[in-house]
């Protein structure tokens, strides 16, 4: 890969999946098991471009009382370690995940942060620009403006680097306010995410087309909204294609999506093609359900995955809904 890759992490979590046999909300429940795993989605979006050899480097706000976890993993995969420490500890979010893969979250706020400690996070980005690819990605924490992320994303698009931002609510919305100078080159909202900072619903396949192209005009280049079961869209410029999953397995769903936009984020520094892109994002996803944690298959794998991801034309697709 030849670009420079960053990703960031405002509100960085552990995730303690806890094992159950079925979840019956009001009742108590015997867990199977507990792990503890170095999670949040600009972790795991770096995790998985390590895995995949990228060079990498993670800014963000970090807890020092319970880094260490953390920075295990960065000095395992060679990842780059330029999170801001904070006194308050990482959050702990909890996922339950029941046998058959089916889990539920249960996400906590975060410590909280205040515009200052953005400031810190947006130095630590200075010497990031023309030539980088960065992922800003995930909750923001108490404290920051609903525009936090917005802003980060607007600094280094107008520096000239290519910004995959993944949030969602208002965080969204602020992005998607950016003037074009400043938007992100690419956005991987759901479908779910979509209809809340659209404010309508996208149930029939025209309007989730039609709205994920509407916001080429906002100067976004690459539009992916992930569908689940369903596979993905991605809408570029000059060409739209669906990207149907492959055999899904039954490990827990947390992280599928970031992988998925490390996927995206490789194939981008490699220059792939929107068909080839959306292979590699696809495989990315589905590789990640086979293992627990942030962590990818090996690429003989995951290249094996991709090729067989069936991607057609959106035309197609449109025409099957
Ligand atoms: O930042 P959010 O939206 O609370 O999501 C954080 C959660 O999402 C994940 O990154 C999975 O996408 C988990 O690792 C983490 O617990």
């Amino acid at each position: 890969m030849s670009a420079d890759l960053h990703t960031v992490a405002l509100n960085p979590a552990v995730d303690l999946t806890v094992g159950l046999s079925q979840l019956v909300p009001g009742e108590v429940a015997r867990a199977r098991s507990a792990r503890h795993d170095p999670g949040g989605k600009g972790v795991n979006v770096a995790s998985c471009l390590a895995d995949w050899g990228g060079r990498v480097a993670i800014h963000g706000l970090l807890g020092a009382e319970n880094a260490a976890r953390f920075e295990k993993l960065f000095a395992a995969k060679g990842i780059a370690d330029r999170m801001v420490r904070l006194a308050e500890p990482t959050r702990t979010n909890i996922k339950l995940l029941e046998e058959g893969g089916r889990t539920t979250d249960v996400n906590l706020p975060g410590f909280s942060a205040s515009a200052r400690d953005l400031a810190a996070v947006a130095d630590s980005l200075a010497d990031v620009g023309k030539g980088a690819l960065v992922a800003i990605s995930g909750s923001q924490p108490p404290g920051l403006d609903d525009d936090a992320s917005a802003r980060l994303a607007g600094g280094l698009a107008r520096r000239g680097a290519r910004v995959m931002l993944d949030v969602s609510g208002a965080p969204l919305r602020a992005a998607l306010a950016l003037p074009t100078d400043a938007a992100p080159f690419a956005i991987k909202p759901n479908r779910h995410e979509l209809e809340d900072c659209l404010c309508r619903p996208l149930a029939v396949r025209a309007d989730l087309v039609a709205a994920a192209q509407g916001l080429l005009d906002r100067g976004i280049a690459l539009v992916v909204v992930s569908l689940g079961t369903e596979g993905a869209i991605f809408v570029g410029r000059e060409a739209a294609v669906h990207a149907a999953p492959v055999a899904l397995s039954h490990g827990s769903t947390v992280g599928a999506g970031d992988a998925m936009v490390a996927g995206i984020v490789s194939a981008l520094a490699e220059g792939l093609t929107l068909d080839r892109l959306a292979q590699r994002a696809t495989a990315f996803s589905v590789g990640k359900l086979r293992n627990a944690g942030p962590h990818l298959p090996e690429n003989t794998e995951l290249r094996s995955l991709a090729s067989a991801v069936p991607v057609r034309p959106l035309a197609a697709w449109l025409a099957e809904g």
